[in-house]
């Protein structure tokens, strides 16, 4: 991590705007308690992926899925609101879309190349047999939130962003001009320089993991399950180029943090996932990177205002406060019947939301 710049102070305790969660997996079933208690600690509205087995390609399955997140929210303290959304296939026709647009619960659109990612296989084939799709989408202003990795075997894994954008997003961004976009958890600088020369429809998110670590933190000493995930994390090069953009104020960076649960045998296999857990911790994740960088006071943008504005919905009227205090993350926590290991399973993070 970088050195704090001079001029840099302590603080202790930061109040901010309430945020939202722009990107993250609650997955279903029994799993939904745990992932819905941890994500409702304090995020206002989560972005609800849609890559559940069956996918959620349908607005009446995206209603059902949300009625089976807000039970599983019944008795906790508090709850966040679900936004739902949709999983394009190669069979989802502009009257779905329309139909989405026309709802008051599903808030976009996801794009995944078709075995890109964790359950991706009923994904996209033939991005251009979609074009129509795009059109109904932009007419109807719903945004399209895309896996940007594209799957041929030819092209190495840590170049697999950097070519999707090449090939597939800068096309679909100079056809749809009006199409709002969110190249999700994005892993380079490539994707950096890429949503900054975009016009203001297209944005970014960034999760915790990408900003903290680079390829070396899961390769070096030992080969660690728990930081795989997709896009793969880069060299570090690439993080500081995140890190740069997170905490830079420019409103198409704002946080999503792909919190993505798996069992901890499933990741710790002979063909482990792909994912992260960070909502345990995720805020406090965000605020340690921008407290190293001397960036605290860019924090609410990032957290709270930037995302919301962007998806104009309104921001949260309500605040939080995040307080300087060492706590230890568990080693293990539950998942449904199963249990999976944190990021940063047993060590010390430094803030803890009050
Ligand atoms: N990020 C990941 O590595 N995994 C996500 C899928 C995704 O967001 O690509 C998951 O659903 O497990
Ligand atoms: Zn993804
Ligand atoms: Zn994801």
């Amino acid at each position: 991590m970088r050195q704090i710049p001079a001029g840099h102070y302590f603080v202790d305790t930061l109040t901010l705007t309430r945020p939202d969660d722009w990107h993250c997996h609650l997955r279903d079933g029994a799993a939904l308690q745990h992932t819905c208690a941890d994500m409702a600690r304090y995020f206002g509205r989560v972005i609800v992926m849609p890559n559940l087995t069956p996918p959620v390609t349908s607005v009446a399955a995206a209603a059902a899925y949300r009625e089976r997140i807000l039970a599983a929210m019944q008795g906790l303290p508090r709850q966040f609101e679900p936004l739902m959304t949709l999983y394009l296939t190669d069979q989802t026709d502009a009257a779905e879309i329309e139909l989405a647009a026309a709802s008051d619960f599903v808030h976009a659109v996801k794009l995944y190349p078709a075995g890109a990612t964790t359950n991706s296989d009923a994904g996209v084939a033939q991005l251009d047999a979609l074009f129509p799709v795009l059109a109904a989408m932009e007419a109807a202003d719903l945004p399209l939130l895309v896996h940007g990795e594209v799957t041929d075997a030819d092209i190495d894994i840590f170049d697999r962003e950097k070519v999707f954008i090449e090939r597939h997003l800068a096309p679909i961004v100079q056809r749809f001009p009006g199409l709002r976009v969110v190249l999700e958890h994005i892993t380079t600088r490539d994707a950096v320089q890429f949503v900054h020369e975009a016009g203001a429809q297209v944005a970014a998110t960034i999760t915790p993991h990408h900003l903290m670590f680079n390829r070396n933190d899961m390769l070096v000493g030992g080969i660690r399950p728990h930081y795989y995930c997709l896009p793969i994390l880069k060299r570090n090069v690439h993080q500081n180029e995140l890190m740069e953009a997170a905490t830079s104020g420019n409103p198409k960076f704002f946080l999503g943090t792909d919190s993505a649960p798996h069992a901890r045998q499933r990741k710790e296999s002979d063909c482990g996932c792909a994912g992260v857990y960070s909502a345990h911790a995720a805020l406090e994740f965000y605020a340690r990177v921008f407290d190293a960088l001397g960036a605290l006071d860019k924090l609410e943008g990032f957290a709270a205002h930037y995302g919301a504005d962007f998806y104009r919905l309104p921001r949260n009227s309500d605040t939080i406060t995040l307080q300087r205090c060492a706590w230890e993350v568990p080693a293990q926590m539950p998942l449904g019947t199963d249990s999976l290991t944190p990021l940063a399973a047993g060590e010390s993070v430094d803030w803890q939301v009050a």
